[in-house]
């Protein structure tokens, strides 16, 4: 489990984490989401041990994160920003990171290789942008981290590799309980993969949720009678917005599916479908209820 416990941290007078409080189960896939500038990659930085915050407290399996060998071995940080030696080869900074990481897996080095089909003898400065973010998840995957932290990972990657990918991480979570904590501006790029998601805005998070909750637990209701219905048929529902559409009525409202059903068919209603919501209408309705324009967040 990673713990971040009241995370703040200051550039010169610039205060950019304020009381940061997040946690990341052990297992699950964890999208922390926010702006530019908002303080994502800062706090990534912290939770990998590369800087170190000013007050608060980041754990991972309950060990301090900062100058932790035993953390760092388990843990491994892809940056946004790519680092390789510029006249490696993929095979040369394979054997560099065999020795630095005790997980180091040769098999699933090689296996990646057939998958990622790029040439491990190639310096990888010579590969482009997209195929060097390839080389770095081949690299980061064969460590066999525990815990996996993701700094825009997809940035420059085809649809193809993205999906590739992706699915190379939900199996190794699902083999063999990987934790994964991957940053984005991207609500859509994440939300097939994330079982959790936090929002961070101007250092500060704004709300967390566990993703399965959240769509149990809204709903988009396309209703429509054979006459002109009357608006009280929401009453006793909870309805977060509500809009016509011709002789069809279209809700958001919060509760359980086959109660807000069992509701709605007492007025016998000629088409009623419930139909899932996207993770970003989830959140702009959930956030327009507590008073943010995610909108604007999350462009
Ligand atoms: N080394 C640094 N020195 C001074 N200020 C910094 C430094 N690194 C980041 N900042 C400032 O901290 C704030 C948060 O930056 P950070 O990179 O954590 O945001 P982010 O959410 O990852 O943004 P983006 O999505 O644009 O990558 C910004 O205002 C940035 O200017």
């Amino acid at each position: 489990m990673i713990t971040s416990n009241n995370i703040s941290k200051s550039y010169e007078k610039e205060n950019v984490l304020n009381k940061v409080n997040l946690q990341v189960n052990k297992g699950s896939i964890y999208g922390l989401l926010g702006s530019n500038g908002a303080g994502k990659t800062t706090l990534l930085k912290i939770m990998s041990g590369i800087i170190k915050q000013d007050n608060g407290e980041m754990t991972i399996s309950g060990r301090e994160v900062f100058e932790n060998p035993q953390v760092k071995a388990s843990t491994f940080f892809l940056s946004d920003s790519l680092y390789f030696f510029s006249q490696y080869s993929v095979k040369q900074m394979a054997d560099f990171f065999k020795d630095i990481y005790p997980g180091w897996d040769k098999e699933r080095f090689l296996k990646l290789e057939k998958l990622f089909q790029l040439d491990k003898k190639k310096k990888i400065s010579q590969f482009s942008k997209g195929m060097q973010r390839q080389v770095a998840f081949w690299l980061a995957l064969s460590t066999m981290p525990e815990y996996l932290i993701l700094d825009e990972p997809f940035d420059g990657l085809d649809a193809v590799v993205r999906k590739k990918i992706k699915n190379l991480l939900v199996q190794d979570v699902a083999d063999r309980e990987m934790t994964i904590i991957i940053s984005s501006h991207n609500l859509r790029e994440v939300e097939d993969i994330c079982d959790y998601v936090g929002i961070i805005h101007q250092g500060r998070l704004l709300l967390e949720k566990d993703i399965d909750d959240l769509k149990a637990d809204i709903h988009k209701v396309q209703i429509a009678f054979r006459e002109e219905p009357e608006d009280t048929v929401w009453n006793g529902l909870e309805v977060l917005y509500k809009e016509s559409r011709g002789s069809v009525m279209l809700a958001i409202v919060r509760g359980i599916d086959g109660d807000i059903i069992q509701h709605l068919e007492q007025y016998h209603p000629v088409i009623l479908d419930l139909l899932p919501l996207t993770l970003e209408e989830i959140f702009v309705y959930e956030m327009g209820d507590a008073g943010y324009a995610i909108e604007n967040i999350l462009v």
